[in-house]
């Protein structure tokens, strides 16, 4: 890969490499855009098959940053970090110091969360070498797993594109198909039991499709048959990448509406499903629960203020749905255009001189 030709391109920021020896840290901070404020985006750890993976996934989780705190009308840039290695068993306590000295380091151009592979006691470590990482321990007045608030706004955006569809937002009596039961699917079938919806489940880990079985009736199927299963909902999430070539024809559902980063595999896909009449729900739209929860602990985190503002996803997913219908374009685009224009407009209203942020005369 051209570093810099590819940083050009998509117009990113900076790029930073982060090496300690002793703890065994390889760490790739991508900043992609400041322009409305400090990038805010998690710290995921995975095992790459390259160091060239790697890079790239931070550059792409990146970008999408940018565009999940513009949609959700945060005052926030977009950053990613990833870790190269096993959650499972290459953490150390001095890793997450090492790599929060080197947050540190960058003195709040970026600011860091849980995201896969990583924990709130990992987000702990950090802590004790930066402040600029949320997503830490309640007993720090802080917000804690941002999951379950990623389920509720997921819950919230999915009833707004289920009146696209159906022009009702009931999902009682609605066959909603759950793409992996993790940390956010398992809250986000716990909210569609309540209000009465059938679920189908699958996942790779036998035992979180038992619990979702027995806690809330659902049906299990195989991780290969999901795509096919006679549904209202399609709701992927897992993995990133699942609306392509091959599952679009599966397809049955007039929804898709889940907590994936990334869901379709390229853009075309997006044109595919719209053209389907498939009413898709831009992942980074519907999913930005957890950074709007973790975001809030940088004005003192108020669990009411956040969740009000988690509400707002409903609103944010038929806005989109608003614009493509205007502008005649799948909702995906309709998403990037909503997030860009946010920016755009931001950039334009910082031509005014201000003396660092604040009136010249402020220090007086
Ligand atoms: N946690 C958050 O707050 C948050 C916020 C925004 C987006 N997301 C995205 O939502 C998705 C789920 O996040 P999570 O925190 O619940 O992760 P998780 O790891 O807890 O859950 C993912 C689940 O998917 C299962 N899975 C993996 N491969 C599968 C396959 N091929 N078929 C079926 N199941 C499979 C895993 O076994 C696991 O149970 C991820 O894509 C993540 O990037 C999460
Ligand atoms: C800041 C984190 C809560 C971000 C989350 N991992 C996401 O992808 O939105």
């Amino acid at each position: 890969m051209e570093i810099f030709t590819y940083l050009e391109k998509y117009d990113y920021e900076q790029l930073v490499f982060c090496q300690d020896k002793q703890s065994g840290l390889k760490a790739i901070i991508a900043i992609h855009d400041t322009t409305l404020g400090p990038a805010l985006g998690g710290t995921r750890m995975w095992t790459y098959s390259s160091e060239e993976a790697a890079i790239e996934d931070a550059l792409r989780l990146a970008k999408g940053m940018t565009y999940k705190n513009a949609a959700a009308g945060l005052n926030l840039g977009g950053g990613k970090t990833v870790i190269i290695g096993d959650p499972r068993k290459d953490k150390n306590e001095e890793m997450f110091r090492a790599f929060g000295r080197y947050i540190q380091g960058l003195n709040g151009r970026y600011i860091t969360a849980e995201d896969v592979g990583t924990t709130v006691a990992d987000m702990d470590l950090i802590h004790e070498e930066t402040d600029y990482v949320t997503g830490i321990s309640p007993a720090f007045g802080s917000s804690g797993n941002p999951s379950p608030v990623t389920a509720y706004g997921v819950y919230r955006g999915m009833k707004a594109a289920a009146k696209q569809a159906f022009g009702t937002d009931e999902l009682e009596g609605k066959v909603i198909a759950v793409q992996g039961v993790g940390n956010v699917a398992y809250n986000l079938c716990r909210y569609l039991h309540e209000e009465g919806a059938q679920l189908i489940v699958t996942d790779i880990n036998k035992e979180a499709v038992q619990r979702a079985v027995e806690e809330f009736g659902a049906k299990a199927v195989d991780p290969d048959e999901i795509y096919g299963v006679e549904c209202d909902i399609y709701a992927p999430c897992a993995l990133g990448a699942v609306v392509n070539d091959e599952t679009i024809p599966q397809l049955k559902a007039k929804v898709i509406a889940g907590a994936a980063n990334n869901q379709l595999k390229d853009t075309k896909h997006g044109d595919i499903i719209h053209e389907l009449g498939i009413a898709y729900a831009p992942d980074y739209v519907i999913n930005a629960g957890g950074v709007i929860n973790v975001a809030d602990e940088l004005y003192g985190y108020n669990q009411e203020r956040a969740l009000k503002k988690v509400d707002q996803i409903y609103a944010n997913i038929e806005k989109v749905f608003d614009i493509a219908k205007r502008d005649r374009i799948p909702t995906y685009l309709a998403a990037d255009r909503m997030a860009e224009e946010r920016i755009e407009r931001m950039r334009n209203s910082r031509s005014q001189f201000l003396q660092n942020g604040h009136h010249i005369l402020s220090r007086r």
